[in-house]
């Protein structure tokens, strides 16, 4: 298989769709993202990388940071996690407070705002500070010491925050959260306000493909957890467009506002295209479309 040649690929065919959707702009320091930027990594389990485009550019990783926060919390407390947060589509947008009120505070699936934030508070009781580990996992696994939290962006987002405010106040409402509400606010803003490159997050990817085996050969997750969290990517990671992205990439995968997409490759690799303007449900048009284009290609999809 010739990766190089299929990335290239697929991030010319992705560049004809620059121009098409929007940037993020509800938080105001995503806003002067370039719409124009684009690129695409794909990392092998055995540690190539193959890239294109901008793909060591790093950019905001938004809601991709919701996949390291699930799997730090099953790798530290296990699966008492499900009975705080379900994992059904929720056909809803990221940030929707709808299904929370008739469902008692239990957030349909961990890829939502509401569902992130009860991962966040776990994680926090479970750790003492989930934006740290978060952080130390994805350098480690990127090995690169540089990745950061981006502290205007976290600001920003907590300015303006007023709805992920209410949905954390919500939850906590039906007692779904051991934090104060700031406290997990603050970390989610902050795990979700760090930046990275594709290079980067196709690296730290890495280990959904190996079956739960980080970068150093450690086992994170066992083989059963790291297939659970493979099939809620698929069936949750791209919010009301699962079903869309599974049709067209058929990988699974998770987005973000910041215009990233992270998809894992099962026993054989991750792949993140990033491009920072979005379709209507805040996955990047030239991102998915360079997927698109490259399981297409190559008939690397889980199908
Ligand atoms: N879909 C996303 O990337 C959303 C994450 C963003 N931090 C928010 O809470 O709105």
């Amino acid at each position: 298989m010739n990766y190089q040649e299929l990335i290239d690929d697929a991030v010319d065919a992705a560049r004809t769709h620059l121009g098409h959707g929007r940037v993020a702009d509800y938080i105001p320091a995503l806003a002067c993202a370039d719409p124009n930027a684009i690129g695409m990594a794909l990392a092998t389990v055995d540690g190539e990388v193959f890239q294109a485009g901008d793909a060591d550019r790093p950019f905001s990783i938004q809601s991709i940071s919701k996949l390291f926060t699930l799997a730090l919390v099953l790798a530290e407390g296990g699966d008492a996690l499900w009975r705080r947060v379900g994992r059904e589509p929720s056909g809803n947008p990221f940030n929707s407070l709808v299904q929370l009120e008739t469902e008692h505070g239990i957030p349909r699936n961990p890829f939502i705002n509401a569902g992130a934030i009860v991962v966040t508070d776990r994680l926090l009781g479970l750790t003492g500070d989930a934006a740290e580990h978060v952080r130390r996992f994805l350098r480690s696994e990127s090995e690169n010491p540089n990745l950061a939290t981006n502290a205007a962006i976290a600001a920003s987002e907590a300015e303006h925050g007023h709805r992920n405010a209410a949905l954390a106040h919500f939850i906590a409402s039906h007692g779904n959260l051991d934090n104060d509400v700031d406290a997990v606010l603050a970390q989610y803003y902050e795990h979700c306000a760090i930046e990275a490159s594709c290079r980067d997050l196709a690296l730290a990817g890495r280990f959904l493909a190996r079956h739960g085996v980080r970068a150093d050969g450690e086992r994170l997750l066992s083989r059963s957890e790291a297939k659970q969290i493979n099939a809620v990517l698929l069936t949750c990671g791209t919010y009301d467009a699962a079903g869309e992205f599974a049709y067209r990439v058929g990988l699974p995968g998770k987005s973000g506002v910041g215009g990233g997409v992270l998809a894992i490759m099962p026993g054989r690799g991750a792949v993140c295209a990033w491009s920072p303007a979005l379709d209507p449900a805040g996955n990047s048009v030239a991102a998915v479309a360079a997927l698109d284009a490259f399981t297409t290609a190559s008939g690397l999809s889980v199908f």
